[in-house]
């Protein structure tokens, strides 16, 4: 479990102060993934080195398992920042090392006896598939194996949180797919707390319980996937669920609703439900549907005929658990 508290981080640059993180507060169960998602210059890597205490927040707490690390001595301090894995974008191995020795390496900085640390790399090596790679070096190895060295390094220390920084942003679709797969697998089999910092909306929909939104250093939406998703006026529901393509130019007369819903009513056939309840054809122009969480959703715009009961068929809908927004009368 993982909670931030009203973090801040403010630099100063000669006459000019940048707040770069104002005021970032969040809290993660053990065992969930929370993804923070941010565009470049929102925050994010201030965010991940005051996680691991790289930089000290100007002010705020972090606590793991209650246990508060923001504000350690720096004497504990590399006791502390072992409490948090942390997974980089690009691997960051050390290429003289194989791949045992580097998931070896934190344990030898801490004095682990060596009995002890060649039965942890093997375990871990087993964990992340990479056992029959114990001897090879990065330079042998694929960017997503690399990438699994170093979750099996970063888990080498017994961290209760696991922070990614940007975990699959160098990798191809299809190992992308495999990192997020694997880091779901960790998590299960080690009740871990997952942060995933990430620009890219997939990973969030892929893989996090919830999510967080972060901008400008401030946290302005967040929630678990399906609340996000549920609220169309929402930046992340239209981020991780987009209506796409434009309404076509030669529509003909009638009105334009989008409706977004989930859960088991997203399997119910709501478009045969409004033509058969009032009688109309029912046009649909664009829609979505996804596996997000544990839940379907659908998002669809659809179009009316003219002189449709507008009013009622919204209440129908909503009354079906159908989020509704008017997007055109015509
Ligand atoms: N050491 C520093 N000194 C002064 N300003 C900084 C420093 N580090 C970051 N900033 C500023 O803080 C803000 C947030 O930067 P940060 O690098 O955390 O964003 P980011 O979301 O990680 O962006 P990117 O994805 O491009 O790396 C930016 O305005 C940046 O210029």
């Amino acid at each position: 479990m993982i909670t931030v508290t009203d973090l801040r981080k403010v630099y100063q640059q000669g006459d000019r102060t940048v707040v770069a993180l104002d005021g970032v507060s969040l809290h993660v169960e053990a065992g969930q993934i929370h993804g923070i998602i941010g565009h470049s210059g929102a925050g994010k890597s201030t965010l991940v080195r005051c996680l691991t205490l790289l930089d000290r927040p100007t002010s705020g707490s972090v606590a793991v398992n209650n246990k508060e690390l923001a504000n350690v001595s720096d004497t504990d301090l590399r006791t502390a920042r072992r409490r948090i894995g942390m997974v980089f974008q690009h691997a960051n191995l050390m290429d003289s090392r194989t791949t045992a020795q580097n998931v070896a390496f934190p344990l030898e900085l801490i004095g682990t006896p060596k009995s002890t640390i060649n039965e942890k790399v093997s375990a871990l090596l087993e964990l992340v598939g990479l056992t029959n790679f114990a001897d090879a070096y990065p330079s042998q190895l694929s960017g997503g194996q690399r990438q699994r060295v170093g979750i099996a390094r970063a888990l080498s220390s017994d961290p209760d949180v696991l922070l990614c920084d940007e975990p699959t942003s160098a990798l191809d679709p299809k190992t992308t797919d495999e990192i997020l797969a694997l880091i779901k697998s960790v998590r299960d089999r080690l009740n871990l707390t997952v942060l995933i910092i990430t620009h890219e909306m997939n990973v969030v929909k892929q893989a996090c319980d919830s999510v967080s939104l972060l901008e400008a250093g401030r946290i302005v939406e967040h929630g678990d996937i399906e609340k996000v998703v549920a609220n169309p006026a929402g930046r992340l529901s239209q981020a991780l669920l987009p209506m796409p393509g434009d309404l076509p130019a030669q529509l003909p007369a009638g009105t334009v609703l989008d409706l977004l819903y989930s859960g088991a009513s997203a399997a119910e056939p709501i478009i045969s439900s409004i033509s058969r309840t009032f009688n109309l054809d029912v046009n649909v122009l664009a829609g979505s549907v996804e596996n997000l969480g544990e839940h379907q959703f659908a998002h669809l715009r659809i179009q009316l005929p003219e002189g449709s009961d507008i009013n009622a068929i919204t209440a129908h809908l909503i009354a079906n658990g159908v989020a509704v927004t008017l997007k055109e009368a015509k």
